[in-house]
């Protein structure tokens, strides 16, 4: 299994290309599923999550042909995927290919609306939660699909085998329900309304992918979407966002460390809440053309408090990168995670590493150090896993992260990237 080795306690300089969104691009690839046409990804990252996707797509009939070369094009090194659903071949979306990942579980919604019914294992992904699947299945009941659990799989039929579009008010922030129910209703009969529906930049992305493709969607953005089903959806060409928990990954390593470091490509509006903290704790943000240059001097660490909530609140997505961070800063800091019940499980290797964390229920009081000493560390998940890695930028000598397969779930090159901008960083294989 391989591990990441850092030798800890170099500035970084330099610029980071930041790669396209994993989160964003899972949704777009399975959005190919609602057309018999040719869907175009462009800036796609070469990621494990990516490749799983691209298995079980696969199984459903989905082709797919790498048209950009695997290149540094400015805004990474992401590549450009046509993905094509001819004729979906299975609906059953088996536990062996969706255990792995949560994102899997989301093809009820296309295979549900195209096809009529769909087979699809309870999904995997990071171990932060229960995350169970009670607000897809609720709310693909009220687009008129009957679904039952068995055997550990959700088998779903829509009455008269197409969805009907109806209200339906989630009663918990979901972007995984939210992504699946608007792919669902737009090729439902009628017109669908999703309220208290999730706003993140992934969920703008696929709606207006689907818009491309001929869907009829309007709300994005907003806690009310609302959708006109349409008969069929046609191709499109479509470029999947800039990474937001990669941004901010990088940014909150420079405030860590020190430096000076381009963002290339980033974008700034898609976690501005974030980088308003990170702003707060002493680092330069400064947005320019290309991308986001963060900066910080010798000044320190200011400790700030943060809660995580749905966008355009502070990310669950970079509350353990945070919690790094806040390891060094002059001070105490709070920080409460309220997503997820689960997520503190880097509290622990942080420690390895020197860092003084109490957890108080969903609240971890982090009293700053000031150094932090290199340790075998062990990733739990994929956020964990990188807040180690920065943790350990910072940290005097040695640090060896093992379980690296988290981490290659979600940043694409990261020991390249890190050790571009001067730091000590590797990977051992084996
Ligand atoms: C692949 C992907 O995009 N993953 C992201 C997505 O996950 P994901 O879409 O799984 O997260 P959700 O927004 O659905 O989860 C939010 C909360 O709702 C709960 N819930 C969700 C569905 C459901 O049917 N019932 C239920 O209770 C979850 O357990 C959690 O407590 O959004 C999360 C919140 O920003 C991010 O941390 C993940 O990185
Ligand atoms: C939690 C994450 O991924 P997943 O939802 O796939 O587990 C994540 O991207 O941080």
């Amino acid at each position: 299994m391989d591990r990441i080795r850092i030798v800890g306690g170099n500035e970084l300089t330099g610029t980071i290309p930041i790669s396209g969104a994993k989160n964003a691009a899972l949704p777009l690839m399975i959005a190919s599923l609602l057309t018999d046409d040719t869907l175009t990804l462009e800036n796609v990252p070469h990621l494990a999550d990516v490749e799983q996707l691209i298995r079980i797509l696969g199984n459903h009939g989905v082709d797919y042909s790498v048209s950009g070369r695997r290149e540094r094009q400015g805004e990474g090194y992401s590549r450009t995927i046509s993905f094509t659903a001819r004729n979906i071949v299975d609906t059953t979306a088996p536990y062996e290919l969706v255990s792995k990942m949560r994102a899997s579980f989301w093809v009820i919604g296309p295979l549900l609306a195209r096809m009529g019914e769909a087979k699809v294992s309870l999904p995997g992904g990071c171990a932060i939660g229960t995350r169970p699947v009670d607000l897809f299945i609720d709310g693909l009941q009220a687009l008129g699909a009957d679904i039952d659990v068995e055997n550990g799989y959700a088998v779903a039929k829509a009455r008269n085998k197409r969805l009907t579009g109806n209200r339906y008010v989630f009663p918990k922030i979901s972007v995984g329900a939210t992504h699946v129910l608007m792919m669902a209703a737009t090729l439902a009969r009628g017109e669908t309304v999703l309220e208290n529906a999730a706003r993140e930049p992934e969920v703008v992305n696929l709606a207006e992918c689907l818009n491309a493709m001929g869907a009829r969607i309007t709300g994005q953005g907003t806690s009310t979407i609302t959708i006109e089903g349409v008969d069929s959806l046609s191709g499109a060409r479509h470029r999947v966002i800039p990474d937001r928990i990669e941004t901010g990954t990088y940014a909150m390593a420079v405030a860590m460390t020190g430096g000076d470091v381009l963002l290339e490509g980033a974008r700034a509006d898609l976690l501005q809440g974030a980088l308003d903290v990170l702003s707060r704790t002493g680092a330069e943000i400064i947005p320019t053309n290309s991308g986001i240059r963060v900066l910080r001097n010798g000044a320190g660490i200011t400790p700030v408090d943060v809660v995580t909530e749905p966008f355009p609140g502070f990310p669950t997505d970079l509350q353990a990168q945070f919690m790094g961070l806040m390891t060094m800063s002059k001070g105490k800091s709070k920080i409460t995670e309220t997503i997820f019940e689960n997520r503190f499980m880097h509290v622990q290797e942080l420690a390895r590493l020197g860092a003084h964390i109490t957890l108080s229920g969903q609240t971890a009081i982090v009293e700053g150090v000031s150094k932090l000493k290199g340790a075998p560390v062990m990733a739990t998940d994929l956020r964990a896993s990188v807040s180690l890695v920065i943790a350990g930028l910072a940290a005097e000598g040695e640090t060896v992260v093992n379980r690296v397969y988290h981490l290659d779930r979600g940043f694409e090159r990261l020991e390249e990237k890190l050790s571009r901008c001067g730091a000590v960083i590797e990977r051992i294989s084996g």
